[in-house]
C-alpha cells in the first residue's frame, strides 16, 4: 500500500516461548513513525521481538497487527502491508554483486521492473553505494554489507521497517552515516531499532522503548535525551539503568 504516516504496528499482549523458555512475556507496543529504539542487555528478547514482528516466529499468545486510520485492523501477514527487516548479522552473497542483491530483493518483493529499477538507483544513493554497483558483496566492509542490507530491506516501501543493531561493529565513521540514515528511512515509515549503544539511542530515536528479561520496562517518548543543544546519552544510560534496576529489584 502507499505509505500512510499515520500507520501502526501494534503488538498486544505478545509472548514467545523457545525450547520451553519464555522469551516475549505479555509485551505490548505501538510502533509510529518516526524512530522508535529498542534498548535492552543481551539476551533480553530483542531478536526475538524483531522475528515476531517479522513474522518470521509466531507468538505463542498474543497479537500482532497493522492499524491505519478509517482502515480495519489487519494482521501482519495482511498483503497490503509489508515489513523491511535488517537482521543483525546481514550476509554477503556469492556471485551477487552490489546490484545484482538489490534487483534479487526487488525480484522476491514482487516490484514491478521499473519501479526496482528506480529505487534501487535512489537507494544506492542514500547509501552511499553508487560506486559499488558492481563490488562483489562479498569484498564489502561490514559496514557497507549492513548499508546495502538496510537498501534492501527498505526496498519496496514496506509499512515498517524493523533494524536489527544496524550500528553494531562500525567505526566511528560508518556510526554516523549509519545513525543519519536510520534516520532518513524514519522519514518514509515507522522504524523500530535496537542497539547497545545510548549515544546511538539519543541520536536517532524519538521514542525508546527498554526490554528487560522479555519485558517491556519502559516505553516513552525521548524528550528527555536532547539535553539544551543535542542528544544527551548520559541521560539516555541514566533512564535505561534505572528502569532496568527497578525491575529487578
Ligand atoms: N530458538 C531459540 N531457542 C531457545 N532459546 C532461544 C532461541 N532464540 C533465542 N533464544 C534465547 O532467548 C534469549 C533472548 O535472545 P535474543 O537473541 O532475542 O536476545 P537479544 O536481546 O537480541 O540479545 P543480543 O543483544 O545479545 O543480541 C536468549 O537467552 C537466547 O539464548
Amino acid at each position: 500500500m502507499g505509505l500512510t504516516p499515520s500507520t501502526r504496528i501494534c503488538a498486544v499482549g505478545v509472548s514467545c516461548t523457545l525450547s520451553r523458555r519464555t522469551i516475549l512475556d505479555d509485551v505490548s507496543l505501538e510502533l509510529a513513525a518516526p524512530v522508535t529504539v529498542l534498548l535492552g542487555v543481551n539476551g533480553a528478547g530483542k531478536t526475538t521481538l524483531f522475528r515476531v514482528l517479522a513474522g518470521i516466529v509466531a507468538p505463542s499468545r498474543g497479537t500482532v497487527t497493522f492499524t491505519s486510520p478509517g482502515r480495519p485492523t489487519r494482521p501482519i501477514a495482511d498483503r497490503d502491508y509489508s515489513v523491511g527487516y535488517l537482521p543483525q548479522s546481514p550476509s554477503p552473497v556469492r556471485g551477487l554483486r552490489v546490484g545484482d542483491y538489490l534487483e534479487y530483493f526487488a525480484f522476491l518483493k514482487h516490484l514491478p521492473r521499473q519501479a526496482a529499477r528506480d529505487q534501487i538507483g535512489e537507494l544506492l544513493a542514500v547509501t552511499g553505494l553508487e560506486a559499488e554497483r558492481r563490488t562483489p558483496t562479498r569484498r564489502l566492509s561490514g559496514g557497507m554489507m549492513r548499508r546495502l542490507a538496510l537498501a534492501a530491506a527498505v526496498l519496496g516501501s514496506p509499512t515498517v521497517v524493523l533494524l536489527d543493531e544496524p550500528t553494531a561493529g562500525l567505526d566511528p565513521e560508518q556510526r554516523i552515516r549509519m545513525r543519519e540514515l536510520v534516520r532518513e528511512v524514519g522519514t518514509r515509515a515507522p522504524v523500530l531499532v535496537s542497539t547497545h549503544l545510548a549515544e546511538d539511542a539519543a541520536h536517532v530515536g524519538d521514542h525508546l522503548v527498554v526490554l528487560h528479561d522479555g519485558r517491556v520496562v519502559r516505553d516513552q517518548p525521548m524528550t528527555h535525551a536532547w539535553a539544551g543543544s543535542g542528544p544527551d546519552a548520559a541521560a539516555v544510560e541514566q533512564l535505561f539503568l534505572a528502569a532496568v534496576r527497578q525491575d529487578d529489584a
